[in-house]
């Protein structure tokens, strides 16, 4: 009766898939009961990490995917803020930073998580972590150093991809959760869903790569240098221990932001949306100071509410963990393909046409190094304008690619629907 049951169920129309939001949500805090031991040689403890989850756990705990974020992102992928900061704040970087990558308290994926979305919560579960060296409630330069009762500053020890992932591994650990159905991630959150792929190969399922890489090309490493020498060259910076001195290097930081997010869009869409056109358009105001052009005071407000909500030092360690990435050289003696030889995760990659900075040339030599090793890989390139941010702007063509590759939910056992059935 039961199996008939099932039957019928499976012969009833599918669920109309209407993306909808995953509502309200608390970001999480968890304490690692180990330390964390790092490529650099040294431990890391206490380690905590600040987490989001949308959707249910399957029961056999095997619907979960890992969403990993990019640079300036954090723990609140989805969904709309629901409290105010609790122990993120101990370090500074809490209140007054609420509204998160995304502004206005949304999730900055929210277009790509939720009931009928790419990360369809109504199948998976989702959980999204702030990265190890984070200023978002995860441990981080803006931490507590246990040794001295200070803010680590420079202090906290250089990071690495291969860090992050293994404290996403031994955050995991503590939830009981030992699979992974998927990881995903966009630029730098790609290059951790690889890391997963390459490190923990037995542990999961498929991973999606989006406008990544497997190492940074040369002038990514140069803009990436820029930006840094940026903050540290600032006074403010103090060597990194600026905190609780009542000056922070926003100056540096602010110009290191103008610069990143110039590389993260693309010369054509700069030049759609602002031209040569004057902010003010009266006429020229013979001014060094102000800005004349709309560009320059576009740039100004990205700097300006970066600072805001994010940590200086922070930056310099993410920026450091990305530009050391490479597959090849930490796993494969310089070869990709070999370091992609134990790697047995289905792998969608999607770059973006007009993205420079992550360019679909070294999304294409992951997939030819994968494919000669006969791993399943599909490649998508998306024609889109915006540059490398297209990852964060063209979900509509996202998410179809997506939701085929991790399965259409309508045969899964762990939809809801079929689950309440
Ligand atoms: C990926 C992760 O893991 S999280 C990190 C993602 N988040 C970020 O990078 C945050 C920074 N923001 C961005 O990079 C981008 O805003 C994106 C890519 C997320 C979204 O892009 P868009 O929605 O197109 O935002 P856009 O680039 O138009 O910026 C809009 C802002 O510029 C302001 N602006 C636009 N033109 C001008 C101008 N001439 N002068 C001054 N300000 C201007 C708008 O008022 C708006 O301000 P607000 O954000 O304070 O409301
Ligand atoms: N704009 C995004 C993309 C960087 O890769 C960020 O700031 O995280």
């Amino acid at each position: 009766m039961a199996h008939c049951l099932a039957i019928l169920a499976h012969m009833a129309s599918p669920p109309t898939l209407v993306p909808g939001s995953v509502g309200s949500v608390e970001t999480r805090y968890l304490d690692l009961p180990a330390p964390i031991r790092l490529d650099c040689g040294r431990e890391l403890h206490p380690v905590r990490v600040a987490y989001e989850t949308y959707g249910e756990l399957s029961p056999e705990r095997d619907n979960v995917i890992l969403v990993c974020h990019a640079l300036s992102g954090d723990a609140h992928a989805a969904g709309h803020s629901a409290e105010p900061p609790a122990e993120s704040t101990r370090d500074g970087f809490g209140a007054e930073r609420r509204d998160g990558a995304a502004g206005k308290g949304l999730g900055w994926w929210d277009g790509m998580i939720g009931p009928g979305k790419a990360f369809d919560t109504d199948r998976f579960f989702v959980i999204s972590t702030n990265l190890l060296g984070g200023c978002r409630g995860t441990t981080g330069p803006s931490s507590i150093d246990p040794a001295t009762g200070q803010p680590y500053g420079s202090d906290f020890p250089v990071v690495t991809v291969s860090d992050m992932v293994r404290t996403q591994r031994a955050f995991l650990d503590v939830l009981g959760i030992d699979r992974l159905a998927a990881v995903a991630g966009g630029s730098l959150g790609g290059m951790q869903a690889l890391e997963w792929a390459v490190l923990f190969p037995d542990l999961v399922d498929a991973v999606v790569v989006i406008a990544s890489t497997h190492a940074l090309h040369t002038q990514g490493v140069a803009w990436n240098a820029i930006a840094r020498n940026a903050i540290m060259g600032d006074p403010a910076w103090q060597n990194g221990h600026y905190y609780g001195t009542g000056r922070t290097p926003d100056a540096g930081m602010g110009v290191a932001r103008m610069v990143g997010h110039v590389t993260y869009l693309s010369a054509p869409a700069l030049t759609e949306r602002f031209g040569r056109r004057l902010q003010f358009a009266d006429d020229i105001r013979y001014t060094l100071r102000e800005p004349e052009f709309e560009i320059e005071s576009y740039l100004r407000h990205q700097a300006g509410s970066f600072v805001k909500r994010f940590d200086a030092n922070t930056y310099l360690y993410t920026s450091r963990a990305l530009t050391y990435f490479d597959l090849a050289r930490q796993h494969g003696d310089g070869s990709l393909a070999r370091a992609l030889e134990g790697v047995s995760a289905r792998t969608l990659l999607i770059a973006f046409s007009s993205d420079w900075l992550y360019p679909p040339s070294a999304s294409e030599q992951i997939e030819q190094a994968l494919r000669a090793l006969g791993k399943p890989v599909e490649f998508e390139v998306i024609d889109a304008p915006y540059g490398h941010d297209c990852f964060l702007l063209e979900e509509a063509q996202q998410i179809p690619i997506i939701r085929r590759f991790l399965g259409d939910g309508e045969t899964n056992p762990h939809s809801r629907e079929e689950r309440s059935s």
